[in-house]
């Protein structure tokens, strides 16, 4: 029996209404889009201030081809890809620069964990990549708590044969009630060299504002010693195009949790933005954000509103009645 909210959602599949402008900022995209509802305020939500077509959809990836037949894998139905900030970290309230040191999450971070999980409750993962670093682990592991879903999510260890054989489950029922984490180095926050541990504005007050905000926000000027964003990008998209697009392609869900950085430097690569749109791309801790992957595309979908709105359920009959059999499951 669909329930109102799927029953809306299913409805609204055919209105679907493309990128929603914010009334003041005509050109941007707006990482949201609404379904003939009023278009959630887009200070909220993040914005993408670029010039070019206001199309969500973007132009298909190159899938990898099969190393043995050589041939195109077949084109799989539909993925979900949900991409999540970590929450906010001690080190971003002491407003530090962070990168590569690995610091836990405040009580709000933990907080902002947990609400990005009830926003995206609804949203089927099958699989999870993070970082290995531990704000994007408790992230991960925080919003997965609140999945009506359920399932367990275990982080495998790889790290060494023993550590995989020490780690194996034996039961099949028990694995199917699992949900595989995989955290991954390449998809750390970019490493600020030797700005880590420093405090942003005392050293926008010595080095100069405009100095900061290029080394924080330029594509291809690194901070002293450090990673520039082309350079995280190096390892992060290529992970992404390595190992998870071909996750996708198969049909799996995947959630990533990680850093402001390694998935400014994704949604560049999806979103195809120019190193100078890139720039104005800003992500706010624990707000998720929502991708469809539909023959070989990448459609981008904005931030899940909650679990009470139809929101991007109303996008995708898969989205609706894969929360149509949750609400058939979950009282
Ligand atoms: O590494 C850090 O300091 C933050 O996580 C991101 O910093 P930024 O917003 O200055 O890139």
């Amino acid at each position: 029996m669909a329930t109102s909210t799927s029953q809306h959602a299913l409805s609204s599949i055919k209105l679907l209404s493309t990128g929603c402008l914010h009334p003041d900022k005509r050109n941007c995209r707006v990482l949201s889009v609404s379904v003939g509802r009023r278009c959630p305020s887009a200070r909220n939500l993040g914005l993408l201030c670029a010039s070019n077509s206001q199309s969500s959809v973007i132009e298909p990836v190159q899938l990898p081809r099969s190393p043995k037949s050589g041939v195109t894998p077949k084109k799989s139905g539909e993925s979900a890809l949900i991409l999540i900030r970590h929450g906010e970290s001690l080190w971003n309230e002491k407003n530090l620069f962070t990168g590569c040191v690995d610091v836990p999450l405040t009580p709000k971070g933990v907080d902002e964990a947990i609400d990005a999980g009830k926003r995206i409750c609804n949203i089927p993962v099958d699989v999870i990549y993070t970082s290995s670093l531990i704000r994007a682990q408790m992230t991960a592991m925080l919003a997965m708590m609140q999945h009506r879903r359920k399932k367990v999510p275990i982080i495998l260890h790889n790290e060494s044969e023993q550590a995989h054989m020490w780690s194996q489950i034996y039961s099949e029922e028990t694995k199917k009630q699992s949900i595989p984490v995989i955290t991954a180095w390449q998809l750390n926050e970019r490493m600020y060299g030797e700005l880590q541990g420093l405090n942003k504005q005392e050293t926008a007050d010595r080095f100069g504002k405009e100095q900061v905000h290029e080394w924080r926000r330029s594509y291809d000027i690194p901070p002293p010693n450090g990673e520039s964003l082309e350079m995280c990008a190096e390892r992060a998209v290529a992970y992404f195009k390595d190992q998870i697009i071909p996750k996708l392609v198969d049909g799996k869900h995947v959630m990533i949790a990680a850093h402001g950085n390694s998935l400014r430097s994704i949604i560049m690569h999806l979103d195809k933005l120019t190193s100078q749109e890139v720039i104005s791309l800003e992500l706010s801790t624990g707000i998720p954000m929502l991708y469809i992957f539909k023959e070989g595309k990448f459609i981008r979908r904005g931030s899940p509103a909650g679990p009470s709105e139809a929101g991007v359920y109303a996008y995708t009959k898969n989205l609706a009645q894969y929360r149509q059999k949750l609400d058939g499951i979950v009282q």
